[in-house]
């Protein structure tokens, strides 16, 4: 990357939405990139940075060895925007008071103006943002204002607008902060004065280049589950070496009611490469036997993937390479050195520390719309791109406890009823996952005027665009009620259905 282009720079303190602020400024075309919260003033001046932003994090800002910036940067002069713990730290080092686990806010919150600032320019007074912190500022530092305020944030917004210093206690980057991107835009050409020079390569030639660079002559074992990461990371693998890919498609037994068989017909004469599915669900079984924990299961099944990709290498030859259609999401949520672990993504946190595997991943640093345009790109069907996702882990992270092939053949079931209800309503556009889960929760019914004791569904449907902020989708009630209905009958062992109406955070998508 060279070195003069105007760039924004995230400075980071292991926020979930962090590569996300860097991708929104590169929407906008502005170049920008992640740095480790520590950077040096005097690095940062050597690099035409002409704006900062300060991320948020998991820590608090009084906690010991909660990460600092090198106070040097505040004597630069370029605009800084802090966001969430980015705007505590800042109150923090210019001397104002944050209060640990004042009020938690999460999810939507409505911010209302005090001063229309440069940042806030052609958005209305009201506005509804999105919140996910406890700590809190309670009043600003001296020479600083107070922006904005919510019902329950005191300082929801401050600025000092002279020193081109900035603060917003909600996450301007993430898609339910209705004006996030009018705050983003503001602060990058009203606030930083940025040019917009930048506008993504051809991702696809300079992936393809990279992936022959590393792979040279060799051959790549790639594991491919029908989703849409892995298919696009196939397609561009072949493109990069044609024939050295072999691609293995795991049926560990937790797949959807008829995915293995479908999974293999959408693939054939749509993708002429070597593609092999492995029949192992007794395997996957066998490993979960009496496991409730969610991590340990993601762990389990994250290793013994590798180990069927191993031995398959073994058989097949020689292979040095795997890859996998990891994105930036599951990298972020598995941890990082600052960003805490939320779920371990079986195909980041899941891997075994041995592996003798040289990983090809080359959509880590993209989110999942990034992903679709690529397949798009690339000319996959429309019906590859736009699958809804399903994590790797499958049916074993939806059942709440104990993993048998009895309990996964009762949640295929009301799955597929849940699957085939949206499909049939047409509401599958405008829905980003649907699906059920099978909770460890039994209850009473009464059934044919019989006692039951049976187990209850929980029926998960959100909107989203990239699945690291969601909220639970409309679905009408007469459709929930047809969905009840038609589980409760058609699935013997389940007389209750409920419906999950949390967003994420403070929620995640999946239950476990
Ligand atoms: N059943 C499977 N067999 C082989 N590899 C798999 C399987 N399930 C997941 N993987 C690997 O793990 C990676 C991560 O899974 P993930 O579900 O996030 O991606 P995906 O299945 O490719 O896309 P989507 O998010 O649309 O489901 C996949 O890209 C793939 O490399
Ligand atoms: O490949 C995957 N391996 C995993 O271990 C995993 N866990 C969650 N997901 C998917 O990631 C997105 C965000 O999910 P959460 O809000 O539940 O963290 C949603 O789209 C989830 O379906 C996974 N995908
Ligand atoms: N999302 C954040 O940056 C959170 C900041 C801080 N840990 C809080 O809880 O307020
Ligand atoms: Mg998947």
């Amino acid at each position: 990357m060279n070195e003069h282009i105007e760039r924004v720079v995230v400075l980071d303190f292991g926020g979930q939405y962090n590569q996300l602020i860097a991708r929104r400024i590169r929407d906008l075309h502005v170049y920008s990139e992640l740095l480790p919260h520590d950077t040096k003033a005097e690095q940062l001046r050597e690099m035409n940075v002409v704006g900062i932003v300060f991320s948020g994090g998991p820590r608090s800002v009084y906690d010991e060895g909660a990460p600092m910036v090198d106070p040097n940067i505040y004597e630069l002069g370029i605009p800084i925007l802090g966001i969430c713990y980015g705007m505590q730290l800042m109150a923090r080092d210019f001397h104002a008071h944050v209060d640990r686990a004042h009020a938690r806010e999460y999810g939507k919150a409505t911010i209302e103006t005090q001063v229309q600032t440069a940042l806030f320019e052609n958005t209305p007074a009201h506005q509804n943002v999105w919140m996910s912190h406890s700590d809190i500022v309670t009043a600003v530092p001296l020479h600083f204002q107070i922006d904005a305020v919510t019902a329950s944030a005191p300082v929801a917004a401050m600025s000092s607008p002279e020193r081109k210093l900035y603060g917003v206690q909600f996450h301007p980057e993430v898609q339910h902060t209705e004006h996030g991107n009018d705050m983003l835009r503001n602060f990058l050409y009203t606030i930083c004065g940025c040019k917009a020079d930048w506008s993504m390569d051809s991702y696809v030639d300079r992936a393809v280049e990279e992936i022959r660079a590393k792979v040279g002559d060799k051959r790549v074992l790639m594991a491919l589950s029908g989703g849409v990461d892995s298919s696009v990371t196939a397609a561009l693998i072949h493109r990069a070496i044609g024939d050295r890919l072999t691609c293995v498609f795991v049926d560990h037994g937790l797949l959807r009611l008829g995915e293995g068989e479908q999974v293999m017909e959408m693939f054939d004469g749509v993708f002429h490469m070597d593609i092999r599915k492995l029949d192992k669900s007794d395997r996957f079984f066998a490993l979960l036997r009496d496991v409730v924990d969610p991590e340990i299961k993601r762990k389990r099944i994250g290793s013994e993937f590798v180990k069927v990709f191993d031995e398959m290498a073994k058989e097949l030859g020689d292979y040095e390479f795997l890859g996998q259609g990891t994105l930036y999401t599951d990298i972020i949520e598995s941890g990082t050195k600052t960003a805490a672990t939320i779920k371990s993504h079986h195909n980041v946190g899941g891997l075994p520390k041995d592996m003798r595997f040289e990983l090809i991943e080359p959509l880590r640093s993209l989110f999942k719309d990034e992903a679709r345009a690529l397949g798009e790109e690339l000319g996959l069907p429309h019906a590859f791109v736009w699958r809804q996702p399903f994590p790797g882990p499958g049916l074993a992270i939806r059942v709440m406890g104990e993993v048998t092939p009895e309990r996964v053949a009762i949640l295929q079931k009301a799955d597929a009823i849940v699957r085939e209800e949206v499909l049939k309503n047409g509401l599958d556009k405008e829905i980003w996952q649907y699906f059920a889960v099978l909770t460890d929760t039994h209850s009473v019914g009464v059934m044919g005027d019989e006692r039951t004791y049976f187990a209850t569904v929980a029926i998960r449907a959100v909107t989203s665009r990239d699945g690291m902020t969601a909220e639970f989708a409309h679905i009408p009630y007469d459709i929930l009620s047809v969905m009840s209905n038609r589980i409760c009958n058609e699935v013997a062992g389940v007389n209750r259905v409920v419906y999950d109406v949390t967003s994420k955070p403070p929620a995640t998508i999946e239950w476990e």
